[in-house]
């Protein structure tokens, strides 16, 4: 997707406003996330914790479960913010999910500004890496 066919805002507005559904009273860190899709719309996410602390879900996790809900289809911009609204780094494993349903040139808001999938997450596995060898 072009450049400047992304609306940066809107997608800040929808991760701050997903950040507002999150269910985080363990770490007190919402968090939440939006993806712009590459037929234009935004699906969004935030994080739901567990009292069994490691089976936390991360904003991205119902970010990717609202993407392929609503019609699937592949991520052309991310973007993601903390409970004070500051841009938050996906963390590995959500690069990993976010990776799966990228677009070509997927963008990445990020604390050092734009970035692509392959800066945030170089020599990635994916679905290609799963062809059989025998
Ligand atoms: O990429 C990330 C990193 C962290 N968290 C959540 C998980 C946990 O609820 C809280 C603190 O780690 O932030 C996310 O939702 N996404
Ligand atoms: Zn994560």
């Amino acid at each position: 997707m072009p450049a400047e066919d992304i609306d940066w805002q809107a997608l800040e507005d929808a991760a701050k406003q997903a950040m507002q559904q999150a269910y985080a009273p363990y770490s007190k860190f919402p968090v939440g996330a939006a993806a712009l899709t590459e037929d234009g719309r935004i699906v969004s996410g935030c994080n739901v914790e567990n009292a069994s602390y490691g089976l936390t879900l991360c904003a991205e996790c119902a970010l990717v479960g609202q993407l392929h809900m609503t019609g699937g289809g592949k991520i052309a911009a991310f973007y993601c913010v903390d409970g004070q609204g500051n841009i938050l780094m996906p963390c590995g494993r959500c690069r990993q999910l976010l990776y799966e349903f990228r677009a070509p040139g997927m963008q990445l808001m990020t604390t050092q500004g734009i970035k692509s999938m392959d800066q945030v997450l170089p020599d990635a596995f994916g679905p290609e890496h799963l062809e059989e060898t025998t």
